[in-house]
């Protein structure tokens, strides 16, 4: 009962957040704005971040939507929201350090203006709360008289015995709201208050009212909707979403897209940080992508490209031989490769990173190509590149074939190297390509370390051989296949 495709990964985030953080959270226990407090119905348990492109397709979210995150946590499943779909989004919770943390990030993302978070206890919203808008008494001070654009879509991802305690309250904000609201639930597997096989069970304590109506397409991805008051699940599963995904960029389309300049991606620190990462993990020997900078590692260039024989010989798979020719071009001494998205090193290392990079390029993305839009996409590598000497990515119709989004942020100081150069294909005038003046050409900008430059990946791209010190950049691909551990070719 209750798994779905996203439990392991749920239950990574139930035991770091809570299992793992008993005695913290014991201390809690007398804070009534805390989510461990004696008004709290669910611990503070982050969505999956596989789960969270689903939810956002599930919501058919449009730019005109406002999106109320009841329980909301530290805010990831808004920002992605905002950052992606263009909404409104107002995020209330229990726990004060936990919209803190959700305003920060908002602020950090520049999304302070349409995302907005309260500390509420959800239990006390009083009947209308929804309707017009306005949190009232149970909210923090500050928030009690402000009127907020009423909900058209509201999720609330808590425990199955919170939603039960809140489904009287929810059911009347449903059906008040005249068909103008729409709700989406997650009910997580490690809650035994609420029967899957029955739909009408999944809100308990209304039984003397209608069945609530429930979708549950995406019961698979662990994740129910309740469709506007008035129209059929059945209506709405047969309607299209406000967009289909749109299909990935052809090569030529790919080609003939400007790619974006995304200034002060990453702080100083961060730059600092993600040096210091990779430098100390380029000395390491035990890394897959980390040989020594000394013989043993000239030696593996050749030992690798052996390896690959033996597996052209041994009849591998396309996929196995470019993993494994991938693997021996990364370890090329001139031009190394790091996969920083392995074993959550990026995430150990810089936790806030990523997050706030990923949404800064939804954002991007939103604004130009749409490519994320209404498609679930996963990180497929974040890589750290230590160009030297002579280093290059050489090959004229060099591609990210297979990824959606590649971005390319600076980290070395354009006075730390000449050569080096990263090239996009521009077309000519006219649009006929190399033969009139298009080409693979420089940016025309200068990146100072921390901005970056986000293209279509299946746009054409080269480095020009560094000639004199080094280069050093953070590249990260985004495509519609699951989140990765391995190279780009696996
Ligand atoms: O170093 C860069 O900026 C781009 C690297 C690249 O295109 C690649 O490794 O596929
Ligand atoms: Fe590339």
């Amino acid at each position: 009962m209750g798994l779905d495709a996203h439990s392991a990964e749920q239950g990574r985030l139930l035991e770091a957040h809570v299992l793992a953080r008993r005695a913290e959270l014991a201390r809690e226990a007398d804070d009534p704005w805390s989510a461990a407090g004696p008004h709290s119905v669910s611990p503070f348990v982050p969505c999956a971040p596989s789960r969270i492109p689903i939810v956002l397709q599930c919501a058919r979210l449009a730019p005109d939507d406002v999106l109320w995150d009841l329980g909301c946590g530290d805010g990831r499943v808004l920002l992605q929201a905002a950052a992606q779909y263009g909404c409104r989004c107002v995020g209330v919770d229990i726990d004060a350090r936990c919209i803190r943390d959700a305003r920060a990030s908002a602020a950090e993302q520049g999304a302070a203006e349409r995302c907005a978070f309260f500390a509420c206890d959800l239990l006390r919203l009083a009947p209308g709360a929804l309707l017009r808008g306005v949190l009232g008494e149970a909210a923090e001070p500050a928030a009690r008289a402000l009127c907020l654009p009423p909900p058209t879509c509201a999720i609330v991802f808590v425990t199955g015995h919170a939603l039960s305690r809140l489904s009287a309250f929810l059911h009347a904000e449903w059906a008040g709201a005249s068909g103008a609201l729409r709700l989406l639930t997650c009910v997580e597997a490690l809650d035994a208050c609420v029967d899957f096989e029955r739909s009408d069970a999944l809100f308990a304590d209304v039984a003397d009212r209608p069945a609530w109506p429930v979708s549950r397409h995406a019961e698979r991805d662990g994740v129910f909707v309740v469709p506007p008051f008035g129209t059929a699940v059945r209506a709405w599963e047969a309607a299209s979403p406000p967009w289909e995904p749109r299909p990935p960029l052809t090569r030529a389309q790919a080609d003939a897209a400007e790619p974006a300049v995304l200034r002060g991606l990453l702080s100083a620190a961060e730059v600092a940080q993600l040096l210091a990462l990779g430098d100390s993990l380029l000395h390491t020997t035990d890394d897959e992508r980390a040989p020594a900078a000394d013989a043993a590692g000239a030696r593996g260039d050749i030992s690798e490209a052996l390896a690959a024989l033996d597996l052209f010989a041994a009849g591998a798979s396309a996929t196995e031989l470019a993993s494994a020719a991938e693997d021996a071009c990364h370890r090329c001494a001139q031009h190394r490769v790091l996969h920083l998205h392995r074993a959550a090193r990026l995430e150990r290392a810089l936790p806030a990173l990523l997050p706030r990079l990923l949404n800064r390029l939804r954002a991007a993305d939103s604004a130009r190509w749409r490519l994320l839009r209404g498609r679930s996409t996963s990180v497929r590598s974040a890589e750290f590149h230590a160009y030297e000497l002579g280093g290059s990515v050489a090959d004229p119709e060099h591609r990210d074939a297979g990824s959606l989004l590649t971005l390319s942020v600076a980290l070395s100081r354009r006075s730390d190297f000449d050569g080096g150069e990263l090239l996009l294909w521009r077309e000519a005038a006219d649009g006929s390509g190399a033969d009139v003046g298009g080409g693979l050409s420089a940016l025309g900008e200068e990146l100072a370390p921390g901005d970056g430059v986000l293209f279509p990946s299946e746009k054409r791209h080269n480095v020009t051989p560094v000639t004199r010190g080094g280069r050093r950049a953070f590249i990260v691909e985004l495509w519609a296949g699951p989140a990765n551990e391995h190279n780009r070719h696996r």
